[in-house]
């Protein structure tokens, strides 16, 4: 796509940790994370229920504030900046794509991609926003409402939506989770065109291997840890480190 990949600036933690109440009921959530989401590249969060995962990606997406530990978007640490600076961080620097794809009804896609944008008062570089049109691959669709599409193409609207200020990294919070397996591939393929045509690093919390496995690498938490790592994973290999987690939590 030529000359657009510029990768960007990545993600990583150190020391993470976090702990919801106190005393006698205090749950740690995450325990001393070093977590790396490498720029231009595609990584996968996954492990079992209550592992820690979402807390991990409100914590780098400065959603949550940790008890420990620090976290840089690019090269900036986060738990530096003020309300008004960290706001403004991930309204420009982060993308998010969740499992419910929370596009406006009344708004066309076109629209509903560089909606972030108008809100900013700001405006999406054009030539970027022709790449990415380009590579979402719905350009004679741009003119239609979320009704008027499939939810595969919706989804792909909103990962759209996420890489139209090029943030530094999106989050993806099973993004298809809602998505019958056609629709759900359409969607992994696109986030995977966005990692390795526009350079953009993406982090992915999912329960499916097969969606990990679209991944340049999957993270597994237990227990508020990083237990693994699994580069260039397949799902089945994906699936049986799982039953093994799974078994032992
Ligand atoms: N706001 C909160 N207050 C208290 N405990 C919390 C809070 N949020 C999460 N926890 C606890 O922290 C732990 C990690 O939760 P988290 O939601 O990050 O896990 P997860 O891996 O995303 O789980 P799932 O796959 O079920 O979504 C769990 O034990 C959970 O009960």
């Amino acid at each position: 796509m030529n000359g657009t990949k510029e990768r960007t600036g990545g993600a990583r933690t150190v020391g993470l940790s976090k702990v919801y109440g106190t005393g006698d009921t205090a749950v740690r959530a995450l325990d001393d994370v070093d977590l790396e989401l490498v720029a231009g590249r595609f990584t996968a969060i996954m492990g079992p229920s209550g592992a820690g995962k979402s807390t991990l990606m409100h914590c780098v997406a400065g959603l949550d504030k940790p008890t420990a530990g620090r976290v840089f978007v690019g090269d900036v640490e986060i738990g530096t900046l003020s309300d008004k600076r960290l706001t403004r961080l991930r309204r420009e620097r982060i993308g998010f794509v969740f499992q419910a794809f929370n596009l406006i009804p009344t708004l066309t896609a076109l629209e509903n991609i560089t909606l972030p944008a108008t809100l900013a008062g700001t405006r999406v570089d054009a030539a970027w926003l022709d790449t990415v049109v380009a590579a979402v691959g719905l350009r004679e669709r741009l003119g239609h409402r979320p009704s008027e599409l499939s939810g595969g193409q919706q989804q792909r609207v909103a990962v759209a939506r996420a890489l139209a200020s090029r943030p530094q990294v999106i989050f993806a919070d099973e993004p298809t989770g809602n998505l019958d397996s056609r629709s759900g591939e359409e969607v992994l393929m696109f986030l995977r065109t966005a990692v390795d045509e526009l350079g953009q690093t993406v982090a992915m919390v999912t329960h499916d291997p097969v969606a990990a496995a679209y991944a340049d690498e999957v993270v597994f938490l237990a227990d508020g840890r990083i237990v693994d790592v699994m580069a260039a994973p397949t799902a089945a290999g994906v699936l049986d480190r799982m039953k093994n987690l799974e078994g032992t939590s």
